[in-house]
């Protein structure tokens, strides 16, 4: 598959991916601050990031900077949002509306970066009618009726555990391409489906470690 720059996007690591948002905040910020361009040093002294892996990671997104000034910050920040899809909005679905659900609804940030809720499924007759932050909640039966009118191929997976699994097939069999997955089961999908998993306990779990670590000393 290739973007519109001609860029093969197969071929970019996917740490690259993970740093291009960390560069696209950092030249945001600048901007703020009334900086029109932003060389790697100084967005390297910004965000922390060895200078020469910007300008690596840069690489792979059509910019290109000018000597001594760098990047227009206007045009980088431009780029990197297009090139990370942050521009179009992705339609999804989210299933089970708890507490982790619940604030992914009222999370109006999602939207910035691209992802627009469109709806949300859950089986518990208290919220089904209901609506989150103008998002409507369906009971989860409704869902193969609802794909086929919104067009939508993102699923944002936050049942419990216990039934991670069964949802995933059912949002595969309607037609979801990608699954967020929030909940700690490792669902298993078909291999054209996506699957990335999240979880803020994973972090936790390095940032005790690393704390105890320094705490040792
Ligand atoms: N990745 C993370 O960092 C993170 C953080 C918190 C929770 N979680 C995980 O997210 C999941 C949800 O956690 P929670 O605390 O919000 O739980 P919760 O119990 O508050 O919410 C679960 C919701 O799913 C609904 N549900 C049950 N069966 C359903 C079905 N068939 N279809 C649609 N909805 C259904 C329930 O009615 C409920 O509203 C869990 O798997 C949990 O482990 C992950």
């Amino acid at each position: 598959m290739t973007t519109r720059s001609g860029k093969n996007i197969e071929k970019i690591p996917e740490p690259t991916l993970r740093r291009l948002p960390w560069y696209l905040s950092g030249a945001k910020l600048m901007r703020e601050r009334g900086e029109r361009y932003i060389s790697s040093t100084r967005l390297s002294e910004q965000i922390n990031i060895d200078a020469s892996q910007i300008a690596k990671d840069l690489s792979f997104v059509n910019i290109s900077g000018r000597t001594r000034v760098g990047y227009e910050i206007d045009s980088l920040i431009r780029v990197l949002e297009d090139f990370l899809g942050f521009t179009r909005l992705h339609k999804a679905y989210l299933f089970g509306v708890g507490s982790l659900g619940g604030a992914l609804l009222r999370d109006s940030g999602l939207a910035q970066f691209g992802l627009e809720i469109v709806g949300a499924f859950d089986v518990n007759p208290e919220l089904v009618g209901t609506s989150i932050n103008g998002i409507p909640i369906y009971h989860t039966d409704e869902f193969t009726e609802r794909i086929r009118q919104d067009g939508v191929c993102i699923g944002v997976l936050t049942v419990p555990i216990s039934i991670a699994q069964e949802v995933t097939d059912r949002m595969v069999d309607g037609g979801i391409r990608a699954v967020w997955n929030f909940t700690p089961f490792r669902i298993r999908v078909p291999e054209h489906i996506v699957v990335q998993n999240t979880s803020l306990y994973a972090h936790l779990a390095v940032m005790f470690n690393r704390l105890n670590e320094t705490l040792k000393k």
